[in-house]
C-alpha cells in the first residue's frame, strides 16, 4: 500500500464559519478525517493560516517540510493542503526547487469545511490517491482540484468561487472515480537550489500599469528600498512613457526589473517602441516571457536570494520560453 504524507497549511479546506467570516480552524488530521480514506497517510501541520497571509518565510517552511517528506523512503508522494488564493505562488515556488521523483500535489477547497457542500474532502481524497499513484511518479509539483491535476507552472486561480477554480498549467492527470489517469508530462525546466534565509526578507512589489498611470508608485518603491520590481504592463508588455525612465533609474541603482503582462495568456513580446516592451527592455527590464506576473515574481525572488549576477538573472528569465 502506498504512503502519502499530508502537510497542512490552513486555507478554506481547514476553515469553519464564525461570526467574523470563515477562519482557519482544523488541523491536518481533522481535514483528513473528513475523507474517510483508508490509504496509509501521515500528517503534519506546518502553517495554520489563510493563504492571503502567506509570507516568503512561510514558503521556506513549506518547502522544508516537502523536502523532508520526499526524503523519507516509505513516502510515495506528498499532498499540501493550502488556501487557494496564493496556491499558484506556493506551487510554482516548490516546483522551482523540486528534484524528487515523488509527486507533490497542492489542494484545498473553495467551500469551508463546515458547509454541507464543501469540496475539501473530495479534493483531498483525489489528491491523496494521485500522490500515491505510481502513474504520477516524476510528474513534479501539481495543483489538484476537481479531479484535475495541473502542473504548477502557469496554473492560476481563475475563479473566485467556482469549485473548478484552477487551470493554465499542463493538465498532467485526471482522476475518474478510483483511477488516476496520466495524460501528459510537463516540460522540464532547470531547478534552483534551496534559497538562503535572506529569501524570507525580500521585498519585491508588483507595480501595475493602466490608462493614465504615472510612474510615481514605481519611484516611491525605489525610495522605500526594494530588492526587485515586477512591472505589470498591458498587452504584450507595454506601459505609459513615464515607466521607461523609472526602469532606467531602477536598473542604474542595481534593482532588477522584470516586465510581465496583465494579459492571461501569451508571452511578453518586443513589438512597440515609445514606452512599449521594446523601450522597456532597452531600458534594462528583463522579459518575464511566458511567466505570469505572480510566478515571475517568485522566480525573481529566488534568483535575488541566491545573489546571482545580472547576467545569470537574465539567463534564467531567457529560459522561460513556454
Ligand atoms: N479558498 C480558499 O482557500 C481561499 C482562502 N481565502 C485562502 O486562500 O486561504
Amino acid at each position: 500500500m502506498s504512503v502519502v504524507h499530508v502537510i497542512g497549511t490552513g486555507g478554506t479546506i481547514a476553515s469553519r464559519s464564525s461570526s467574523g467570516g470563515a477562519t482557519v480552524a482544523d488541523s491536518a488530521d481533522q481535514v483528513l478525517e473528513a475523507t474517510e480514506l483508508t490509504t496509509e497517510v501521515t500528517t503534519e501541520d506546518v502553517l495554520h493560516i489563510n493563504s492571503f497571509h502567506l509570507s516568503f518565510a512561510d514558503l521556506l517552511e513549506v518547502r522544508a517540510a516537502v523536502a523532508a517528506a520526499c526524503r523519507r523512503p516509505e513516502v510515495d508522494g506528498v499532498v499540501v493542503t493550502h488556501g487557494t488564493d496564493t496556491m499558484e505562488e506556493t506551487g510554482f515556488f516548490l516546483s522551482l526547487l523540486h528534484t524528487s521523483e515523488k509527486p507533490v500535489i497542492l489542494t484545498g477547497a473553495q467551500r469551508a469545511a463546515d458547509l454541507p457542500d464543501t469540496d475539501g474532502p473530495e479534493n483531498l481524497r483525489q489528491a491523496i490517491r494521485a500522490a500515491g499513484s505510481p502513474q504520477l511518479r516524476g510528474a513534479g509539483v501539481m495543483v489538484g482540484f476537481d479531479s484535475k491535476f495541473h502542473a504548477a507552472r502557469h496554473t492560476r486561480k481563475q475563479h473566485t468561487l467556482a469549485t473548478s477554480a484552477f487551470s493554465g498549467g499542463t493538465l498532467v492527470a485526471e482522476s475518474y472515480q478510483h483511477e488516476v489517469v496520466r495524460l501528459a508530462t510537463p516540460a522540464s525546466y532547470p531547478t534552483l537550489s534551496d534559497p538562503p534565509e535572506r529569501f524570507a526578507k525580500l521585498n519585491i512589489p508588483i507595480i501595475d500599469t493602466a490608462p493614465g498611470s504615472d510612474a510615481n508608485l514605481f519611484h516611491a518603491a525605489l525610495e522605500h528600498g526594494v530588492d526587485g520590481i515586477v512591472l505589470q504592463g498591458v498587452g504584450a508588455g507595454n506601459a505609459p512613457t513615464a515607466f521607461t525612465a523609472a526602469v532606467e533609474t531602477a536598473v542604474a541603482e542595481g534593482i532588477p526589473v522584470v516586465l510581465a503582462t496583465r494579459v492571461p495568456a501569451g508571452p511578453v513580446a518586443a513589438i512597440y517602441g515609445n514606452g512599449g516592451a521594446v523601450t522597456l527592455l532597452e531600458a534594462g527590464a528583463m522579459s518575464a516571457q511566458y511567466l505570469n506576473t505572480y510566478q515571475a515574481r517568485i522566480l525573481l525572488a529566488l534568483l535575488i536570494a541566491h545573489q546571482l549576477p545580472d547576467d545569470r538573472l537574465r539567463a534564467a528569465f531567457a529560459e522561460q520560453t513556454c
